[in-house]
């Protein structure tokens, strides 16, 4: 509720106009019985159509009133709620670009997509309902109440006998729907975390035929969302009869008992049709609102999931105040640098790591796999910071500078290429916004990509499906280093970004790059030993430590490690 009533807060003056139609509306609807009881009672009975004539003017005139309220209602309630699930939306994506990836790892990528979606539309509903029959019923019930009590005291009692009954359904249905609800947004969470990795796997799943086990793992995750819904829907569905008894044994009492005043002379026909009419406003409003009620705990788990994820503080904070410009470019040092994955703080990946890197300069990173060769380049950016030691940039700590300034120096290729839903253009100034052609021109020349950007159909406009899914591996690993050459950074880091690129291309690509990084450091990681050989310092990782590093002739004969891997790869002539 606190996240709801921060949200309704931004929307005051909507919220009055909701409560003034709200109040109108509810008056309106109090004053037609009064009239009407008035019209029998002083009209009909009395024969004076005249009388009967000027109530029926005014009944007209309060509910043509009462259709502008309803309107009115109408219009507030729908802006407010869908500016605040809007708002909601927006803040959540905002918090999640602040995510370092511990954050991510911590709620999952699946349970984000949940919240910003199906938790806020929840939470959408219930304000929906809040503002319309939560403001609405209340009033009507206390309102109702009154004009009951005014009508026949003796006939009210009837009523309050009741009102316990009916609370302890509302009660008791609440606080059983709470655990259920709970249940239901997780398994919502696991629907869309199949669903997610059985889309983005697809390929792999056919070619190992194994569609008929996701088929069954996907049915599993259904069935369990499908069995607490339908809990939770018997839960509310059971509030109906009770309800329905609890009205007709009142109306059923009130007939009965208002037909034995009528006859003692205590009471008026006119008024027993108005009382009636009454207590059908008070039970109709409290049934509404106990629908309002039953729904808030459902409500209460969405909000508070995503309240979860608002109030995230980022592990890596934007340090807005932090260091932007310096006097050197791309210089590189790892000081002692120890690394251990959160939650894994007694395993360090990286151990007491150091090495420099100079403008010109190229270091690669070579080892088995899982050695912590992408761990250790993911934390120049602060994907990650480091557990011990210290990363410096020409000179400051990483983490001493703003962190916008910092990521501007580096132009980083991930390990799997990844591009956006766009045109290869737009793709390519995702590195600086506003590159001109000859920018982009030149940035796909270097990185091999011009050749098969113009023989597509629409060249730099072809557009790319979700993923880059429409391009080859190598295609996009080379739209995703043009992405970094346009930016012309300070330091390039290549995560292992050369590996679907025939050998001729890596070659050509190498020898561009070389050209063009004449003033950057340039860190690249690589299984493949023909891609690093020419670099100026190799290091040799191994469980996280540094094992060797010098030249590739050197290194053939100072390091066991190395040397293995490079025979698995050249020929005799090309180890000699
Ligand atoms: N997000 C993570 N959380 C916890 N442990 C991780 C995470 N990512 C990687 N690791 C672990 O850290 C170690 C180093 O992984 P890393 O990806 O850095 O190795 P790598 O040398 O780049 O491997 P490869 O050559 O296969 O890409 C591995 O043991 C891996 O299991």
């Amino acid at each position: 509720m606190k996240l709801m009533w921060r949200y309704l807060k931004n929307y005051k003056l909507l919220l009055l106009l909701n409560f003034l139609c709200v109040f109108g509306f509810v008056i309106i609807e109090l004053g037609l019985p009064t009239l009407l009881a008035l019209i029998i009672d002083e009209g009909i009975v009395m024969n004076e159509y005249p009388v009967v004539l000027y109530y029926g003017k005014w009944m007209i005139a309060l509910a043509v009133i009462g259709l502008i309220g309803l309107i009115g209602l109408a219009f507030a309630g729908s802006r407010i709620t869908s500016n605040i699930v809007r708002d909601i939306r927006n803040d959540i994506f905002m918090s999640v670009q602040s995510f370092s990836h511990r954050e991510f790892n911590q709620i999952g990528v699946s349970s984000l997509v949940t919240r910003t979606t199906n938790d806020a539309f929840q939470v959408m509903v219930f304000l929906q309902m809040l503002l319309r029959l939560g403001m609405m019923t209340p009033i009507m019930f206390i309102s109702s109440f009154v004009m009951i009590v005014r009508t026949s005291p003796s006939l009210s009692y009837v009523a309050l006998i009741a009102i316990p009954f009916l609370f302890a359904i509302v009660w008791l249905i609440g606080k059983k729907s709470e655990p259920l609800s709970e249940q239901q947004q997780a398994n919502l969470d696991d629907i869309n975390q199949n669903l997610r990795e059985n889309l983005t796997g697809l390929r792999v799943i056919r070619a190992f035929v194994k569609e008929s086990f996701q088929e069954s793992r996907f049915a599993k995750v259904n069935q369990n969302y499908a069995s607490v819904s339908k809990k939770l829907f018997k839960l509310m569905a059971l509030a109906m009869p009770g309800f329905s008894i609890a009205f007709n044994l009142i109306l059923a009492a009130i007939v009965w008992l208002g037909a034995v005043e009528i006859q003692n002379g205590g009471l008026q026909v006119g008024s027993l049709i108005a009382f009636i009419e009454y207590i059908f406003h008070a039970l109709f409003s409290f049934m509404l609102f106990a629908n309002v009620f039953m729904m808030y705990p459902r409500a209460a788990v969405s909000a508070e999931r995503i309240e979860e994820v608002l109030q995230i503080e980022p592990s890596i904070d934007e340090n807005e105040t932090g260091v932007t410009e310096t006097k050197t470019h791309g210089y590189i040092a790892f000081e002692n640098v120890t690394f251990a994955y959160p939650g894994n703080t007694e395993s360090p990946v990286i151990r007491d790591v150091s090495f420099t890197a100079d403008p010109g300069e190229t270091i690669a990173f070579i080892g088995s796999t899982g050695s912590g060769k992408s761990t250790l380049i993911q934390l120049i950016p602060r994907f990650y910071d480091v557990t011990k030691g210290r990363i410096l940039i020409d000179g400051v700590d990483v983490r001493d500078y703003q962190l916008r300034a910092l990521r501007k120096k580096i132009g980083f290729i991930p390990q799997k290429a990844l591009l956006f839903t766009g045109t290869i253009s737009h793709n390519m100034r995702f590195g600086k916004w506003n590159a001109t052609t000859n920018e982009v021109e030149e940035a796909s020349d270097i990185s091999q990509a011009k050749d098969f950007i113009l023989s597509k159909p629409d060249q730099y406009e072809e557009y790319l499906a979700e993923g880059g899914s429409n391009m080859s591996g190598g295609q996009k690993q080379r739209l995703s280093i043009a992405r970094a050459i346009i930016k012309k950074p300070d330091i390039y880091i290549f995560d292992d970004s050369f590996s679907a690129l025939d050998y001729q291309t890596d070659a050509r690509l190498r020898e561009r790059l070389k050209a063009e990084t004449k003033e950057s450091a340039v860190l690249i990681v690589a299984q493949r030993v023909g891609s690093i050989r020419h670099a100026d310092k190799i290091i040799v990782l191994d469980k996280g430590v540094i094992v060797a590093q010098g030249k590739h002739e050197e290194l053939l004969k100072t390091s066991d490690i190395y040397y293995a891997i490079a025979s698995s790869q050249l020929s005799k002539e090309e180890l000699a």
